[in-house]
């Protein structure tokens, strides 16, 4: 069968590295390089694993629409196995009864709309607080840095959400918060030796000081799951509305929901995890991304404020209920979405059996990237697509639900984002209070073509300086 096999073009291997060294440092930036010479389907071999990268909206609806039982696996790696209590959470279980039940719940319960709004009043409060934490700002002319006070924000939002807990009450402030958070998606984002290299690889992880790292990074989150389990099971007074930690020890107690699977605790420390190293940073660094662009963009900001301003009283908060009326802060979102997706390579998929793609063939335990940051600007596609231009959406025919394959900032089919209401939900809401209570200046000194918009490397991809700008009181 070997010499009929036609694999998908790729570039020459080196031995037992394979193509590795031609992964950079962003790679959704060295992997669309090669695509350009190698095509929308590329074959790649990650030391001893098969890879296959896609990078066009027609490539992209093969594995995630037409094949995408076919493609619907998670890869078995080192660091979020060590963090997901052995593949006990939805994000990077493998495709099986445990992660279908698991992700029936999470979807019905956890992450649908009706329990997105009803966190609203969270959302609302903890913006409310953080714009009044900028008059101060705005008094005496002074930066903020936005990416700091994003992660703070959102890292807020997650805490109460899932634990029903105020920052100051979790025992952590921000900083140490996120240098966890941070540790943990190192780990996650990192290259991991025994991933690619079986049998040797976790010799060379224990040389670098990897394994420990994962080890540290799993016992720090575990404390604090822990911790915060320990204090909802000793509580004795009863909650007004029930946070996520609630819901899923009651899930613990009655396992009815959950056919042949048992619902562990480690099941919802795994949840945990996934709630946090896929809700915070997502969100965070989607908005920071916008304000970028906007301080670079001066037309679209004001055009953007004006629309908010003359919908919204003057000397109020855009609430929730008020979203819904701004078109053009909805293509704003989306335009940023589609130059600075968080995951721009999705999460890795594995195969699980043999199919034909494009005529090629592809055989199963292949790992998949689906790199949406290069379809994002495939000139196919998007005019100018360097720019950034939020009117490209205003026909309204092109969303993010996993149905646009030029455009899949949530990923798509079985494995597509749950937490995506969620996600916008927080991204619309703090964008609209930010341009509508303030005008937004740049340092002293700064014109708008300094801002720099470099990345760094991540499980989601950060602007790597952090983006400072001055707020003026506009109410
Ligand atoms: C702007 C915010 C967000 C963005 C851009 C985003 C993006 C993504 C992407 C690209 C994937 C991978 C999809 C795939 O492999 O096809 C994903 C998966 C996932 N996301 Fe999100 N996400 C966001 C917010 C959230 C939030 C708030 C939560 C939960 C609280 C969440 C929970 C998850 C989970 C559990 C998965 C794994 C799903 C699975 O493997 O079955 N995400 N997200």
């Amino acid at each position: 069968i070997k010499e009929n096999r036609r694999d998908p073009p790729g570039p020459p291997k080196l031995p037992i590295i394979g193509n590795l060294h031609k992964i950079g440092a962003l790679p959704h930036r060295s992997l669309w390089q090669l695509s350009m010479q190698y095509g929308p389907v590329m074959r790649l071999q990650l030391g001893g694993v098969p890879a296959i990268v896609i990078s066009s909206a027609e490539a992209a609806k093969e594995v995630l629409k037409i094949h995408d039982l076919e493609c619907c696996s998670r890869p078995p790696l080192a660091g979020p196995g060590k963090l997901s209590y052995n593949f006990l959470d939805v994000g990077f279980s493998p495709y099986g009864e445990h992660w279908r039940e698991l992700r029936k719940v999470c979807v019905v319960r956890l992450f649908s709309l009706k329990s997105v709004q009803s966190f609203r009043f969270v959302r609302e409060e903890e913006i409310g607080s953080l714009i009044d934490s900028f008059r101060g700002n705005s008094f005496t002319k002074t930066p903020v840095d936005l990416s700091k006070k994003m992660f703070a924000l959102t890292a807020s939002v997650t805490l109460r959400i899932a634990f029903g807990k105020k920052f100051e009450e979790t025992g952590l402030d921000n900083d140490e918060f996120e240098e966890i958070m941070h540790r943990a998606q190192s780990v996650l984002g990192g290259f991991t030796a025994s991933d690619f290299f079986p049998f040797v690889g976790w010799f060379v992880d224990r040389l670098t000081g990897l394994h420990a790292k994962l080890e540290r990074s799993f016992h720090e989150l575990d404390d604090f799951f822990q911790r915060v389990i320990d204090e909802h099971l000793n509580r004795t007074t009863t909650q007004e509305q029930e946070d996520v930690v609630d819901l899923m020890l009651r899930m613990e107690r009655d396992q009815s929901e959950f056919g042949e699977v048992q619902f562990t605790r480690d099941c919802t420390k795994a949840i945990l995890m996934d709630i946090f190293l896929a809700g915070v940073d997502t969100g965070a660094v989607t908005i920071t991304w916008a304000m970028a662009e906007l301080a670079r963009n001066p037309r679209v900001m004001r055009k953007a404020q004006d629309e908010i301003r003359t919908r919204v009283k003057k000397g109020e908060l855009v609430s929730e209920s008020e979203i819904h009326q701004l078109d053009y802060l909805k293509m704003v979102v989306k335009e940023t979405m589609r130059l600075h997706p968080a995951a721009p390579l999705l999460l890795p998929r594995e195969t699980m059996s043999q199919f034909k793609l494009f005529g090629y063939d592809v055989y199963p335990k292949t790992l998949l990237q689906v790199n949406v940051w290069a379809i994002g600007r495939d000139p196919n596609y998007w005019d100018n697509p360097e720019e950034f231009i939020p009117e490209r959406f205003a026909d309204g025919s092109i969303d993010y639900k996993g149905q646009h394959f030029e455009f899949l900032p949530f990923g798509a089919g079985r494995r597509g984002c749950p937490g995506i209401y969620m996600g916008i939900a927080m991204v619309e809401l703090t964008l609209a209070n930010l341009l509508c209570c303030f005008d937004w200046k740049l340092p002293d000194g700064m014109e708008e073509t300094d801002i720099d918009m470099d990345e760094a490397s991540g499980l989601a991809i950060h602007k790597k300086f952090p983006l400072k700008l001055v707020p003026i009181s506009y109410q």
